[in-house]
Order: C-alpha cells, then structure tokens, then sequence
C-alpha cells in the first residue's frame, strides 16, 4: 500500500495493489474508529452510502472484526438514500442489510432507516428530526462551532462525475446551506427520488472515508483530489472538507492512476 498525504489538504491517499487488500485496510480503518469511538463517548455513529461500498466492507463480517467490534455501540445512519419501499432492490437500507447489518450483532434500535411511507420531501424532514433527538442525547456527537451532527464516520462511494451521497453535480442540493438533509427528485442515477446528507453534515464529520475503486472512476479522482488550476470544476467530491476532521482516500491503483505524480514500487 502507498500512503500519502495530498499536498494540498484534499486527504490522506492510501493507494491499495487490489481489492482484497482495500477490503483489509477499510475493515481496519473502520474497526479502530469504532473503538476510539466507543473508549472516548460509548458510541459509534456511522453513516453508510449504497453502491460498492457494503461489498468493501465485507471484512467486517469476518474474523477477527465480527467477534473483536463492539457492535451494541454501533448507531448505523445512511448518507443517502433512495426513496423506495425498504425491501426493493434499489434500497441502500436493503444493500447494507443484506450484506452487512444482518451478519453482525447490531442492535435493531440503532439502525436508523429512512422512513419510506412518505414523500422524498417528508422522508428527509423526518430522517433530520430523527438525527436531530439523536444529537439532544449524544448518541450523535455534536459539531464544536454549531449544532450540527457530527458523525463519528460517514463513508462515501464516488461516480465517475464525481457525486457523493445523492449529491451531483450542478445540482442545487449542493448549495443547500442550512438543512442538514435535503431531498431530490431528479437524480440522473436512477432512482430520481433520494434524500442525502448535505455538504454541511457531511463536512462536520470527525471523519469522512472516500472509498473509490476502478478506472471509471480515475478522472474524477484526479480532478478531486488533484491541483488543477483556476478552471477548477465544482465537483461534489472536490467539495468534500471535513473542517473538523480528517479525510481518508482509499482507491485501488486503477482509481488512483491518473493522480498526478504518483509512483508505483511494484
Ligand atoms: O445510493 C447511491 O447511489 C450512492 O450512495 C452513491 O453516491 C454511490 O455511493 C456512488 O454512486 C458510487 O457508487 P459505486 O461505488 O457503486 O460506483
């Protein structure tokens, strides 16, 4: 694994040879944040994506971390969502308990699921109130410069046009400044209809993982996390700067290869 720092505050850069070794080092990164998480405020609060994502956690599920990860602390939130039944293929609720929450002891109560009766409109209203009595109690740490949730850790995929969460680029979503969810109804990923953490929470994270892999991908990661000039594009990942916290990469070598001045010691 390479590991850097980009030089330009943009992130760590850790730069796997394969899969399998992304999949190591994400369980890791992962299991160390639950358990400082839980030594220093008895509770981990974790928001997922949907995409590649669950399938390179997969780890998790595995010794050591299914017997050694305090899983009872865990308060499991989404990034985003899409605004379907929680059963239909397309849910991000569904992926993450398919693949991860239903192989590992999570408290049922903790895992914090959008409601899907309702409107995307409604859905995100209600997902920030929920978040929000979370905050009252602590079971989500709070900002230290406003009232804004700070999760333990939000873990983001990217596209190859550089959205994160439900957040594209161009869209108005991404100028949303005062909620700390907000809805869509035009995305161009399908489904249209999905709710997403705003850039507001997501930059008020203690940390905030960008798990990023393949060469569809690779353009966008350079523009991202690269110093491209003044003709810099406004690309939701390139917008991704916990004030905070910190910010981790974790690309396999056909995401990273178009970074600029990257070696490979094979
Ligand atoms: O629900 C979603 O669609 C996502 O949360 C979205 O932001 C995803 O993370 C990226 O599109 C990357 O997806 P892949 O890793 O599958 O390319």
């Amino acid at each position: 694994m390479a590991v850097s720092e980009a030089n330009n505050g943009r992130g760590e850069l850790r730069i796997l040879e394969n899969l399998d070794e992304l999949r190591t080092d994400l369980a890791d990164y992962i299991a160390e944040l639950s358990e400082a998480a839980v030594k220093e405020r008895g509770a981990f609060a974790i928001a997922l994506s949907g995409g590649s994502l669950i399938d390179l956690m997969g780890k998790l599920c595995e010794a050591p971390y299914n017997k050694t990860v305090d899983w009872a602390k865990w308060h499991i939130f989404w990034a985003d969502e899409r605004v379907v039944a929680k059963n239909h293929s397309d849910s991000n609720y569904k992926l993450a308990k398919d693949g991860l929450l239903s192989k590992v002891p999570i408290v049922p109560g903790h895992v914090h699921s959008i409601n899907d009766s309702v409107s995307a409109e409604e859905a995100a209203d209600d997902y920030m109130f929920v978040i929000r009595q979370l905050v009252k109690t602590r079971m989500v740490n709070v900002a230290d410069i406003s009232d804004c949730p700070k999760f333990d850790l939000i873990l983001l995929g990217m596209g190859p046009d550089g959205h994160i969460a439900s957040l594209f680029p161009n869209h108005s979503a991404l100028d949303e400044t005062d909620e700390w969810v907000t809805f869509i109804i035009d995305s161009p990923k399908p489904p249209p209809e999905r709710i997403t953490f705003t850039l507001l929470v997501i930059n008020s994270a203690s940390n905030v993982a960008m798990v990023v892999t393949g060469e569809s991908k690779a353009e966008a990661v350079h523009l991202a996390v690269d110093n491209i000039g003044p003709d810099c594009p406004s690309l939701p990942a390139r917008l991704v700067h916990p004030t905070e916290g910190k910010l981790v990469w974790f690309l396999d070598k056909q995401a990273a290869s178009k970074l600029d001045g990257l070696q490979f010691s094979d």
